[in-house]
Protein backbone atom coordinates (compact mmCIF):
# COMPACT_ATOMS: atom_id res chain seq x y z
CA UNK A 1 0.00 0.00 0.00
CA UNK A 2 1.14 3.32 -0.93
CA UNK A 3 1.86 6.23 1.25
CA UNK A 4 -0.94 8.82 0.99
CA UNK A 5 1.72 11.74 -0.13
CA UNK A 6 3.12 9.37 -2.68
CA UNK A 7 1.59 10.50 -5.62
CA UNK A 8 -0.63 7.92 -7.64
CA UNK A 9 1.51 8.68 -10.70
CA UNK A 10 4.12 7.51 -9.12
CA UNK A 11 3.04 4.78 -7.13
CA UNK A 12 1.86 3.19 -10.52
CA UNK A 13 5.24 4.65 -12.22
CA UNK A 14 7.43 2.53 -9.31
CA UNK A 15 4.57 -1.01 -9.37
CA UNK A 16 4.78 -1.11 -13.21
CA UNK A 17 8.68 -0.73 -13.33
CA UNK A 18 8.43 -3.03 -10.01
CA UNK A 19 6.35 -5.58 -12.06
CA UNK A 20 8.12 -5.39 -15.09
CA UNK A 21 11.42 -6.18 -13.35
CA UNK A 22 9.42 -8.73 -11.20
CA UNK A 23 7.60 -10.35 -14.04
CA UNK A 24 4.51 -9.19 -12.46
CA UNK A 25 1.17 -9.66 -14.32
CA UNK A 26 -0.90 -6.46 -15.07
CA UNK A 27 -3.93 -6.39 -13.45
CA UNK A 28 -5.76 -6.20 -16.62
CA UNK A 29 -4.57 -8.00 -20.34
CA UNK A 30 -6.79 -7.25 -23.50
CA UNK A 31 -5.13 -8.66 -26.66
CA UNK A 32 -6.95 -8.93 -29.86
CA UNK A 33 -10.12 -8.45 -28.31
CA UNK A 34 -13.48 -7.84 -30.71
CA UNK A 35 -17.17 -8.14 -29.55
CA UNK A 36 -19.67 -8.91 -32.28
CA UNK A 37 -23.44 -8.92 -30.88
CA UNK A 38 -25.74 -10.62 -32.95
CA UNK A 39 -29.23 -9.94 -33.02
CA UNK A 40 -31.92 -10.42 -35.84
CA UNK A 41 -31.73 -7.17 -36.76
CA UNK A 42 -28.17 -7.88 -37.81
CA UNK A 43 -24.66 -7.58 -36.31
CA UNK A 44 -23.04 -4.53 -34.37
CA UNK A 45 -18.67 -4.79 -33.99
CA UNK A 46 -18.43 -2.96 -30.66
CA UNK A 47 -15.04 -3.84 -29.96
CA UNK A 48 -12.29 -4.76 -33.03
CA UNK A 49 -8.33 -5.74 -32.08
CA UNK A 50 -8.49 -4.08 -28.59
CA UNK A 51 -5.02 -4.64 -27.12
CA UNK A 52 -4.35 -2.90 -23.86
CA UNK A 53 -2.30 -3.98 -20.69
CA UNK A 54 -3.18 -1.59 -17.11
CA UNK A 55 -0.40 -2.02 -14.65
CA UNK A 56 -1.05 -2.98 -10.80
CA UNK A 57 -1.93 0.34 -8.96
CA UNK A 58 -2.22 2.60 -12.44
CA UNK A 59 -4.97 4.48 -13.20
CA UNK A 60 -6.42 4.54 -17.37
CA UNK A 61 -9.72 6.18 -18.69
CA UNK A 62 -11.16 5.06 -21.67
CA UNK A 63 -12.75 8.24 -23.67
CA UNK A 64 -14.23 8.27 -26.96
CA UNK A 65 -17.28 8.89 -29.17
CA UNK A 66 -20.23 7.85 -27.77
CA UNK A 67 -21.40 3.84 -28.78
CA UNK A 68 -17.56 3.67 -28.86
CA UNK A 69 -17.42 0.24 -27.08
CA UNK A 70 -16.64 2.37 -23.48
CA UNK A 71 -18.59 0.23 -21.58
CA UNK A 72 -18.64 -2.56 -23.56
CA UNK A 73 -14.76 -2.93 -22.89
CA UNK A 74 -15.31 -2.63 -19.07
CA UNK A 75 -17.92 -5.28 -18.67
CA UNK A 76 -16.19 -7.64 -20.33
CA UNK A 77 -13.22 -6.89 -17.92
CA UNK A 78 -15.86 -7.01 -15.46
CA UNK A 79 -17.30 -10.77 -16.53
CA UNK A 80 -20.56 -9.39 -17.08
CA UNK A 81 -20.08 -10.52 -20.53
CA UNK A 82 -18.02 -11.82 -22.74
CA UNK A 83 -15.63 -11.59 -25.52
CA UNK A 84 -15.93 -12.73 -29.54
CA UNK A 85 -12.38 -13.68 -29.73
CA UNK A 86 -9.01 -12.53 -28.00
CA UNK A 87 -7.14 -12.51 -24.70
CA UNK A 88 -8.30 -11.15 -21.47
CA UNK A 89 -6.58 -11.66 -18.00
CA UNK A 90 -7.37 -10.25 -14.63
CA UNK A 91 -4.10 -10.70 -12.33
CA UNK A 92 -3.03 -13.59 -15.16
CA UNK A 93 -6.73 -15.07 -14.54
CA UNK A 94 -9.79 -15.29 -16.62
CA UNK A 95 -12.69 -12.69 -15.51
CA UNK A 96 -15.16 -15.22 -14.11
CA UNK A 97 -11.81 -16.29 -12.21
CA UNK A 98 -10.62 -12.79 -10.81
CA UNK A 99 -14.36 -12.01 -10.07
CA UNK A 100 -14.89 -15.53 -8.20
CA UNK A 101 -11.80 -13.74 -5.84
CA UNK A 102 -12.98 -10.57 -5.42
CA UNK A 103 -10.37 -9.06 -7.69
CA UNK A 104 -11.94 -5.81 -8.19
CA UNK A 105 -14.90 -3.63 -6.88
CA UNK A 106 -17.53 -1.74 -9.93
CA UNK A 107 -19.13 1.11 -9.30
CA UNK A 108 -21.14 2.45 -11.87
CA UNK A 109 -23.09 6.02 -12.40
CA UNK A 110 -26.26 5.26 -11.08
CA UNK A 111 -24.97 4.50 -7.22
CA UNK A 112 -27.46 1.49 -7.01
CA UNK A 113 -27.83 1.34 -3.70
CA UNK A 114 -30.25 -0.39 -1.70
CA UNK A 115 -33.06 2.41 -0.35
CA UNK A 116 -33.74 -0.07 2.56
CA UNK A 117 -30.13 -0.60 4.12
CA UNK A 118 -28.26 1.94 5.76
CA UNK A 119 -24.80 3.39 4.49
CA UNK A 120 -22.78 1.33 6.77
CA UNK A 121 -24.97 -1.80 5.71
CA UNK A 122 -24.61 -0.77 1.83
CA UNK A 123 -21.26 -0.95 2.76
CA UNK A 124 -20.82 -3.79 4.31
CA UNK A 125 -23.23 -5.56 1.80
CA UNK A 126 -20.49 -7.26 -0.13
CA UNK A 127 -18.89 -8.45 3.01
CA UNK A 128 -21.88 -9.74 4.24
CA UNK A 129 -22.48 -12.15 1.47
CA UNK A 130 -19.09 -13.72 1.46
CA UNK A 131 -19.81 -14.29 5.07
CA UNK A 132 -17.14 -12.20 6.65
CA UNK A 133 -17.17 -12.56 10.58
CA UNK A 134 -19.52 -9.61 12.58
CA UNK A 135 -16.35 -7.45 14.07
CA UNK A 136 -13.87 -7.65 10.97
CA UNK A 137 -17.40 -6.35 8.90
CA UNK A 138 -17.90 -3.30 11.39
CA UNK A 139 -14.14 -2.72 11.76
CA UNK A 140 -14.02 -2.43 7.67
CA UNK A 141 -17.32 -0.39 7.42
CA UNK A 142 -15.93 1.97 10.20
CA UNK A 143 -12.54 2.62 8.06
CA UNK A 144 -14.29 2.62 5.33
CA UNK A 145 -17.05 5.60 6.20
CA UNK A 146 -13.88 7.43 6.98
CA UNK A 147 -12.08 6.96 3.75
CA UNK A 148 -15.15 8.48 2.11
CA UNK A 149 -15.81 11.35 5.12
CA UNK A 150 -19.26 10.18 5.67
CA UNK A 151 -18.39 8.73 9.65
CA UNK A 152 -21.55 10.80 10.58
CA UNK A 153 -23.64 9.30 8.06
CA UNK A 154 -23.30 6.02 8.67
CA UNK A 155 -26.52 5.28 9.90
CA UNK A 156 -28.12 7.39 7.60
CA UNK A 157 -30.94 6.21 4.15
CA UNK A 158 -29.55 6.65 0.74
CA UNK A 159 -32.03 9.06 0.46
CA UNK A 160 -31.11 11.28 2.97
CA UNK A 161 -28.08 11.82 1.30
CA UNK A 162 -26.72 14.15 -2.03
CA UNK A 163 -25.91 12.47 -5.04
CA UNK A 164 -22.28 12.74 -4.42
CA UNK A 165 -22.86 11.39 -1.19
CA UNK A 166 -24.59 7.76 -2.98
CA UNK A 167 -21.48 7.58 -5.33
CA UNK A 168 -19.32 7.87 -2.36
CA UNK A 169 -20.81 5.19 -0.67
CA UNK A 170 -20.97 3.45 -3.86
CA UNK A 171 -17.08 3.63 -3.76
CA UNK A 172 -17.08 2.73 -0.26
CA UNK A 173 -18.94 -0.41 -1.42
CA UNK A 174 -16.73 -1.36 -4.26
CA UNK A 175 -13.47 -0.75 -1.82
CA UNK A 176 -15.31 -3.21 0.48
CA UNK A 177 -13.15 -6.21 -0.18
CA UNK A 178 -10.12 -4.74 -0.43
CA UNK A 179 -9.77 -4.82 -4.48
CA UNK A 180 -6.69 -4.88 -6.40
CA UNK A 181 -8.60 -3.46 -9.50
CA UNK A 182 -11.63 -0.68 -9.72
CA UNK A 183 -14.36 -0.59 -12.85
CA UNK A 184 -15.99 2.45 -12.90
CA UNK A 185 -18.43 3.39 -15.78
CA UNK A 186 -19.19 7.17 -15.64
CA UNK A 187 -19.57 6.99 -11.51
CA UNK A 188 -19.68 11.24 -11.90
CA UNK A 189 -21.62 11.38 -15.29
CA UNK A 190 -25.02 12.38 -13.14
CA UNK A 191 -23.46 14.70 -10.65
CA UNK A 192 -23.46 18.57 -10.96
CA UNK A 193 -19.79 20.02 -12.15
CA UNK A 194 -18.63 21.73 -8.77
CA UNK A 195 -19.72 18.09 -6.87
CA UNK A 196 -17.90 16.26 -9.82
CA UNK A 197 -14.41 17.76 -9.14
CA UNK A 198 -14.82 17.29 -5.57
CA UNK A 199 -15.88 13.50 -6.19
CA UNK A 200 -12.42 13.71 -8.63
CA UNK A 201 -10.79 14.98 -6.04
CA UNK A 202 -11.78 12.28 -3.43
CA UNK A 203 -11.11 9.45 -6.02
CA UNK A 204 -7.47 11.00 -6.74
CA UNK A 205 -6.93 10.79 -2.99
CA UNK A 206 -8.50 7.43 -2.35
CA UNK A 207 -6.92 5.81 -5.54
CA UNK A 208 -3.48 6.77 -4.43
CA UNK A 209 -4.22 5.63 -0.58
CA UNK A 210 -5.48 2.23 -1.55
CA UNK A 211 -3.09 1.75 -4.55
CA UNK A 212 -5.83 -0.25 -6.37
CA UNK A 213 -5.64 0.18 -10.43
CA UNK A 214 -8.45 2.10 -11.80
CA UNK A 215 -10.05 1.62 -15.44
CA UNK A 216 -12.53 4.88 -15.60
CA UNK A 217 -14.89 5.37 -18.34
CA UNK A 218 -15.85 8.67 -18.80
CA UNK A 219 -16.99 11.32 -21.47
CA UNK A 220 -15.10 13.92 -19.93
CA UNK A 221 -11.50 14.85 -21.22
CA UNK A 222 -10.65 16.93 -18.20
CA UNK A 223 -12.14 14.17 -16.00
CA UNK A 224 -10.09 11.75 -17.68
CA UNK A 225 -6.21 13.90 -17.66
CA UNK A 226 -6.62 15.08 -14.15
CA UNK A 227 -7.33 11.41 -12.68
CA UNK A 228 -5.69 9.04 -14.78
CA UNK A 229 -2.01 8.41 -15.71
CA UNK A 230 -2.61 7.16 -19.10
CA UNK A 231 -5.80 8.02 -21.38
CA UNK A 232 -6.94 5.81 -23.57
CA UNK A 233 -8.43 6.95 -26.76
CA UNK A 234 -11.23 5.28 -28.49
CA UNK A 235 -12.34 5.60 -32.11
CA UNK A 236 -16.40 5.59 -32.92
CA UNK A 237 -17.89 1.88 -33.98
CA UNK A 238 -16.13 -0.71 -34.24
CA UNK A 239 -14.12 0.53 -31.23
CA UNK A 240 -10.49 0.52 -31.35
CA UNK A 241 -7.29 1.74 -29.48
CA UNK A 242 -6.14 5.21 -32.02
CA UNK A 243 -3.72 6.60 -28.74
CA UNK A 244 -2.90 6.19 -25.21
CA UNK A 245 -1.74 9.42 -23.96
CA UNK A 246 0.51 9.39 -21.08
CA UNK A 247 -0.40 12.06 -18.15
CA UNK A 248 2.22 13.45 -16.30
CA UNK A 249 1.07 16.20 -13.99
CA UNK A 250 3.80 17.73 -11.20
CA UNK A 251 3.01 17.84 -7.48
CA UNK A 252 2.44 15.39 -5.02
CA UNK A 253 -0.95 15.21 -5.18
CA UNK A 254 -4.17 15.40 -7.26
CA UNK A 255 -5.81 18.67 -5.90
CA UNK A 256 -7.55 21.65 -7.51
CA UNK A 257 -4.17 23.43 -8.24
CA UNK A 258 -3.52 20.55 -10.75
CA UNK A 259 -6.72 22.16 -12.94
CA UNK A 260 -5.12 25.52 -13.26
CA UNK A 261 -1.14 23.76 -14.27
CA UNK A 262 -0.04 24.28 -17.86
CA UNK A 263 1.10 20.51 -17.96
CA UNK A 264 -2.20 20.01 -17.38
CA UNK A 265 -3.87 22.15 -20.19
CA UNK A 266 -1.56 20.47 -22.56
CA UNK A 267 -2.47 16.55 -21.52
CA UNK A 268 -6.10 18.26 -22.29
CA UNK A 269 -4.88 19.25 -25.83
CA UNK A 270 -3.49 16.28 -26.56
CA UNK A 271 -6.43 14.09 -25.33
CA UNK A 272 -8.40 16.37 -27.46
CA UNK A 273 -6.53 16.22 -30.43
CA UNK A 274 -6.21 12.12 -30.39
CA UNK A 275 -10.03 12.55 -30.34
CA UNK A 276 -10.46 15.03 -33.16
CA UNK A 277 -8.03 13.05 -35.39
CA UNK A 278 -10.21 9.89 -35.51
CA UNK A 279 -12.91 9.74 -38.20
CA UNK A 280 -15.81 11.58 -38.15
CA UNK A 281 -18.23 12.04 -35.82
CA UNK A 282 -15.81 12.55 -32.81
CA UNK A 283 -17.59 14.81 -31.27
CA UNK A 284 -20.68 13.23 -30.78
CA UNK A 285 -20.51 11.93 -26.87
CA UNK A 286 -17.28 13.70 -25.57
CA UNK A 287 -17.94 16.30 -23.22
CA UNK A 288 -14.89 19.41 -23.14
CA UNK A 289 -15.90 20.09 -19.40
N1 LIG B 1 -26.28 -6.13 -25.40
C1 LIG B 1 -26.11 -5.52 -26.58
N2 LIG B 1 -26.74 -5.94 -27.68
C2 LIG B 1 -26.55 -5.34 -28.87
N3 LIG B 1 -25.74 -4.27 -29.06
C3 LIG B 1 -25.10 -3.80 -27.98
C4 LIG B 1 -25.23 -4.39 -26.68
N4 LIG B 1 -24.45 -3.69 -25.80
C5 LIG B 1 -23.86 -2.72 -26.52
N5 LIG B 1 -24.24 -2.79 -27.83
C6 LIG B 1 -23.78 -1.91 -28.90
O1 LIG B 1 -22.37 -1.87 -28.88
C7 LIG B 1 -21.91 -0.57 -29.14
C8 LIG B 1 -21.02 -0.09 -28.00
O2 LIG B 1 -21.85 0.16 -26.86
P1 LIG B 1 -21.23 0.69 -25.48
O3 LIG B 1 -22.35 0.86 -24.53
O4 LIG B 1 -20.10 -0.15 -25.10
O5 LIG B 1 -20.65 2.13 -25.94
P2 LIG B 1 -20.11 3.32 -25.05
O6 LIG B 1 -18.87 3.80 -25.70
O7 LIG B 1 -20.02 2.91 -23.63
O8 LIG B 1 -21.27 4.38 -25.24
P3 LIG B 1 -21.75 5.61 -24.34
O9 LIG B 1 -20.56 6.53 -24.29
O10 LIG B 1 -22.89 6.20 -25.10
O11 LIG B 1 -22.13 5.07 -23.00
C9 LIG B 1 -23.13 0.30 -29.36
O12 LIG B 1 -23.38 0.39 -30.75
C10 LIG B 1 -24.24 -0.48 -28.70
O13 LIG B 1 -25.47 -0.26 -29.35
Amino acid sequence: MSSPTETRASTALRQAQGSEAAGTTPAVHVAGLDREFRSKQGSVTALSGVDLDVAPGEFVSLIGPSGCGKSTLLRLVGDLDQPTAGTLEVFGKSARQARLDQDYGIAFQQAGLLPWRTVAKNIELPLALHKVGKAERAARVSELVELIGLGEFADSYPDQLSGGMQQRVAIARALAERPRLLLMDEPFGALDEMTRERMQNELARISAETGAAVVFVTHSIPEAVFLSDRVVVMSPRPGRIVQVVPVRLPGEARDDSVREDRAFFDAVAAVREALHGAPPPVARGVENR
